[in-house]
């Protein structure tokens, strides 16, 4: 079997001309502000993709560029402006932040209201227990992907592999709102290879380079690869061996052009939907 590519890039280009065309009929321009620390070249990628795709959909977008030696008091005091900020539909901070700022400190002062990015613990916990909720744009992306693949979820068994907060938890969350009997494994999980290998659908997110070889996937199994590893002849690759994985798979996403840019169509479909709840449009 050769496994059908899931095009992320497609997928996500329909999902902002929809919301561009939603923003034109709102009257005014959702205001998204991204926070970037230092000068972490892939940081600095994604963040000008970002901004560039909010102002293409007709976003009211800026980035917020801080020094590297920013304190964190310094940088939660421009968070809680923002927060006032009546301008301001959603507020993204861009991970990871120098070592000296406490991340989690920084994603609690966000107003529960403007996070685009859904890590507030107030937004996991509605995640977590089935409320409506700004959800974290990456497994939002996934299932994005999963809809537009036809994967069918009530009933399948879903294995997530990576336990973070950012992709793991709520994928898990968003699977098992949809019906799928969900299993999480991580790096401590006995016998990896044999509990990926029951997946109907597999969501890799583990952050290591190819190690879900073609022998851990089920015969047309859907496999959705979030990882994004730069080795060091920089070479960008998933969390799956992909010669390998496209084997065995019914349908694939490829690294790069699968998750990565769902997750930014998905943080203006996040600010869209925070700027209706918030201003009543
Ligand atoms: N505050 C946040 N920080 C980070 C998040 C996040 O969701 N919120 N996620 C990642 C980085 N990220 C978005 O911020 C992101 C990563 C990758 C892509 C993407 O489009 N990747 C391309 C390849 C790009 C390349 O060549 O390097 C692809 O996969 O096709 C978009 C967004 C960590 N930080």
């Amino acid at each position: 079997m050769t496994a059908r590519i899931i095009d992320g890039k497609a997928v996500a280009a329909t999902l902002r001309a929809g919301l561009a065309e939603r923003v034109k009929s709102l009257g005014f321009a959702p205001g998204l502000r991204v926070v970037r620390v230092g000068d972490d070249p892939a940081s600095g990628v994604y963040v000008r993709n970002k901004d560039r795709a909010a102002q293409q959909a007709g976003f009211d977008s800026a980035t917020i560029q801080l020094p590297e030696d920013t304190t964190e008091a310094a940088l939660l005091a421009v968070v809680r402006q923002l927060n006032e900020d009546p301008a301001v539909d959603g507020i993204l901070v861009q991970l990871p932040l120098p070592a000296h700022i406490r991340a989690d400190a920084v994603i609690q002062a966000v107003d529960p209201a403007k996070d685009v990015d859904g890590f507030h613990a107030i937004n996991a916990g509605k995640l977590a227990i089935g409320q409506p909720a700004l959800t974290p744009c990456t497994p939002k992306g996934v299932m994005h992907l999963l809809a537009a693949a036809g994967a069918s979820l009530r009933g399948a068994r879903a294995v997530v592999l990576g336990r973070s907060n950012i992709v793991g938890k709520p994928m898990a969350a968003l699977l098992l709102a949809a019906d799928a009997t969900v299993t999480v494994v991580h790096s401590r999980t006995q016998n990896l290879a044999t509990e990926c290998r029951r997946a109907d659908i597999l969501v890799a997110a583990v952050g290591r380079p190819e190690l879900v070889r073609g022998d851990w996937i089920e015969e047309g199994a859907t496999v959705i690869d979030v990882g994004i590893n730069r080795l060091p002849n920089g070479r960008l690759v998933g969390d799956v061996a992909f010669d390998e994985a496209v084997q065995h798979a019914g349908a694939i996403t490829p690294v790069p052009g699968g998750v990565g840019p769902m997750t930014i169509a998905c943080l203006l479909e996040n600010t869209l939907e925070a700027a209706i709840a918030r201003r009543g449009a």
